[in-house]
C-alpha cells in the first residue's frame, strides 16, 4: 500500500508522515532536503536556480516512485511527484522564475516519467493558512527559508487548492490543519487517525 502526504511549505508533511510511519508501523520517504545541492541556493536565486532545482527534485522524487513500486512494503511518503510539476515548477514559470522553454523542456521529461508513476492508494492533503505556514516554517528554523515571502506561499496555496479540487487519480483525505496541533495535543492526534482510519477501511 501507498500513502503519501501532501500540502505546502511548513504544512506539518514531514511531521505527520514520521508519526503515522511509526503508528502503522509503515516505511517512511522524505524529501531529499537537508542533502539537496541546490535548495539554499535556489532561495538566494529563484530565477537563476529554478531548472536546476526542478530536475534534481523530479529525478529524486522518480527514484522513490521506482523504489515504493519495487519494495513491495507499505510505504509513507512524504510529498509527491505531482507537486512537483502542478505547484512548484507550474508556479515558477507563471512567476517568470522559470522560462518558457525551460518549462516546456521540463515537462517533457515529466510527461515521460508519469506513465511510470501510479497514484498512491490515499492522498492525504494538509491544508493550511498562510499565516499556519508562516508560524510552523519559522519554528523550523531552515536559515534559507527565512526569506520566503507570504506571495510565495500564497500562490503555492492557490495552486494546491486548484489541484486538490480537480484530483480523481485516488481516494483523497483532506484535513484542515489550521486548528490541529497533532504534535503537542494527542486527542488532535487520534481526530486525524480516525479519519485515517476510515479511509482505510474503505481500501481493503
Ligand atoms: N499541526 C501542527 N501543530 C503544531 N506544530 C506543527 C504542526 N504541524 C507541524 N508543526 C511544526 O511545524 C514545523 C514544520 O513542520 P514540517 O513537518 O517540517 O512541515 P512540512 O514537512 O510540511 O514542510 C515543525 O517544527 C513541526 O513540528
Ligand atoms: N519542486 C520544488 N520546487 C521548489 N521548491 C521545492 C520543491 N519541492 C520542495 N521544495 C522546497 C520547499 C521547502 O523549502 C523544502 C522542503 O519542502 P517542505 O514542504 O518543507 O517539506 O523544499
Amino acid at each position: 500500500m501507498h500513502i503519501a502526504v501532501t500540502g505546502n511549505i511548513g504544512a506539518g508533511k514531514t511531521t505527520l508522515t514520521t508519526m503515522l510511519s511509526k503508528h502503522y508501523n509503515w516505511e517512511a520517504q522524505f524529501e531529499d532536503v537537508d542533502h539537496n545541492p541546490y535548495l539554499d541556493d535556489f532561495y538566494g536565486d529563484m530565477s537563476k536556480w529554478s531548472f536546476a532545482l526542478q530536475i534534481y527534485f523530479l529525478g529524486s522524487r522518480f527514484r522513490q516512485v521506482k523504489e515504493i513500486r519495487e519494495s513491495g512494503k507499505n510505504v509513507i511518503q512524504d510529498r509527491t511527484i505531482y507537486e512537483d510539476a502542478h505547484i512548484f515548477a507550474e508556479n515558477l514559470a507563471e512567476m517568470n522564475l522559470l522560462s518558457e522553454r525551460d518549462f516546456k523542456n521540463y515537462l517533457s521529461v515529466f510527461q515521460l516519467m508519469k506513465d511510470f508513476v501510479s497514484a498512491p492508494d490515499l492522498l492525504i492533503y494538509l491544508r493550511a493558512d498562510v499565516p499556519t505556514l508562516v508560524r510552523q516554517i519559522s519554528k523550523r528554523g531552515r536559515e534559507y527559508e527565512a526569506g520566503i515571502s507570504i506571495d510565495y506561499l500564497s500562490k503555492l496555496n492557490n495552486k494546491y487548492q486548484n489541484w486538490i479540487e480537480s484530483y480523481k487519480e485516488g481516494k483523497l483525505l483532506v484535513i484542515d490543519v489550521d486548528n490541529l496541533d497533532f504534535v503537542e495535543k494527542q486527542e488532535d492526534f487520534g481526530y486525524i487517525l480516525e479519519r485515517i482510519d476510515a479511509e482505510l477501511n474503505g481500501l481493503f
